[in-house]
C-alpha cells in the first residue's frame, strides 16, 4: 500500500490515511515523506487518519470493553464519581452536563445546551500520581481492574503522541525532539464516551438534536479511536459537515485550538460534531456508540509562542504568548 491515501474526500475535505509505521520504521525518504503528509493533513484538514500504530488492536479492545463495563455501573455508582472543577477535569460526566460547542461564555453555553443536550455520558482521566488532583476509581475490585487498563492506555497514548509531535517537528523542518520537552510531562486527559441507544424519533422531532455539538478541540492533538457505529462529522471548507467514516485498525487525529496557535495558524483545528448515525438500521433506535478520545496538551507548565519557522518577515507572530494549563482551565471553565 502506498504510504499516504484519503480516508476522506468529499467537499474539498481531504483527509489522508497514513501508514504511521513508515514515520517510525521506514527508511530516511519514507521517514520525510510520511512526517510531510501528516504535517500537510494538519494545515489543510486539521484531521488526519494514522494506521499501523505501534498500539497494539488487543489493547483498544480491551479498553474499549473495560469502558462499556465501566458504564454500565448504576447511575448512583458513577454520580458519585462526578467530575468536579476545570482544574480537575477528572471524574464522570452525565448526560447533557457538558455541552461542547463554539459558545465562549457561560450563558450562552447553558442556553444551547437547554435547547438539544448532548446524548452522550463520559468519564475523564488526568495523569495520575498528581497529590491535588486524584482520579475518581470505582472503589472495588472491577474498580482497580479498571484503574489498571485506563492507566496503561494513557501511557501507550502518551507515547503515540510524542511520536506524532516528533513526525509534526520533522515535517515542518525542526529538530525531530523539538516537542519533546513539551510532552514528556504527560498532562493529558482520557476521555471514555458512551453515546447510549437512542430512539429514532428523538432526531426526528428535534432537527437540532446530536449525539455531540460541533466544537473544536482545546489542546495540542487528539487521538480518537471510534468503534464502527459512525456519525462524527468534519467541517469541510465549503462550510458542510463531512462523514469520517471509522476505518478499522485506524485512529482519527486532529489539531486542537492550542496547536493552531502555536503554529500561528499555520495549522488548523477543524470544527466536528457527532451526529445520529448515517446508515440507520432496522428497528426504531440506533444502537449506543462507544468512543475513546486521548486529549493532548503541551505541558501544562509550558509556554506557547509561535514555532520557529511558523512566522517571519512576510507573516508576523498572530498571538502573545500564553501558560499551555492556564489556557486550557480557561475554556475547560466555560465548557461546563
Ligand atoms: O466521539 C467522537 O467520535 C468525538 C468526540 C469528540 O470530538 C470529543 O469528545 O471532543
Ligand atoms: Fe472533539
Amino acid at each position: 500500500m502506498a504510504a499516504t491515501t484519503k480516508a476522506v474526500d468529499s467537499d474539498s475535505l481531504v483527509i489522508p490515511l497514513v501508514d504511521f509505521s513508515q514515520f517510525q520504521t521506514g527508511t530516511p525518504e519514507q521517514r520525510s515523506s510520511t512526517a510531510k503528509s501528516i504535517l500537510h493533513g494538519f494545515q489543510t484538514a486539521g484531521f488526519i487518519y494514522l494506521t499501523n500504530i505501534p498500539i497494539p488492536p488487543a489493547t483498544i479492545t480491551h479498553a474499549f470493553t473495560t469502558s462499556s463495563n465501566f458504564f454500565s455501573r448504576p447511575q448512583s455508582c458513577k454520580e458519585s464519581l462526578g467530575w468536579t472543577t476545570p482544574e480537575s477535569n477528572r471524574g464522570y460526566v452525565s448526560h447533557g452536563r457538558e455541552k461542547v460547542s463554539t459558545l465562549l461564555t457561560k450563558d450562552a453555553v447553558a442556553a444551547s445546551r437547554t435547547q438539544a443536550p448532548d446524548l452522550k455520558e463520559s468519564f475523564e482521566i488526568g495523569r495520575e500520581g498528581e497529590a491535588e488532583l486524584p482520579n475518581n476509581w470505582p472503589a472495588d475490585s472491577a474498580g482497580e481492574e479498571f484503574r489498571k487498563v485506563m492507566l496503561e492506555f494513557h501511557d501507550v497514548c502518551k507515547n503515540l503522541y510524542i511520536s506524532v509531535m516528533r513526525a509534526i517537528a520533522v515535517g515542518m523542518g525542526l529538530d525531530e525532539c523539538y516537542f519533546d520537552g513539551y510532552t514528556d510531562v504527560g498532562d493529558n486527559t482520557l476521555r471514555l464516551l458512551h453515546y447510549p441507544e437512542v430512539k429514532k424519533d428523538v432526531f426526528k422531532s428535534n432537527k437540532l438534536q446530536v449525539r455531540a455539538g460541533e466544537h473544536t478541540d482545546y489542546g495540542s492533538i487528539t487521538l480518537l479511536f471510534q468503534d464502527d457505529r459512525g456519525g462524527l462529522q468534519v467541517k469541510s471548507p465549503r462550510g458542510t459537515f463531512v462523514d469520517a467514516i471509522p476505518i478499522p485498525g485506524s485512529v482519527v487525529v486532529n489539531a486542537g485550538d492550542l496547536l493552531a496557535r502555536w503554529s500561528n495558524d499555520t495549522i488548523k483545528s477543524t470544527l466536528h460534531r457527532v451526529v445520529e448515525p448515517p446508515a440507520p438500521e432496522e428497528g426504531d433506535v440506533h444502537p449506543a456508540r462507544y468512543s475513546i478520545a486521548y486529549f493532548c496538551n503541551p505541558n501544562f507548565k509550558s509556554h506557547i509562542e509561535a514555532i520557529p519557522g511558523t512566522y517571519g518577515e512576510e507573516k508576523d507572530k498572530k498571538y502573545a504568548g500564553i501558560n499551555s494549563g492556564e489556557y486550557l482551565v480557561q475554556r475547560l471553565a466555560a465548557t461546563y
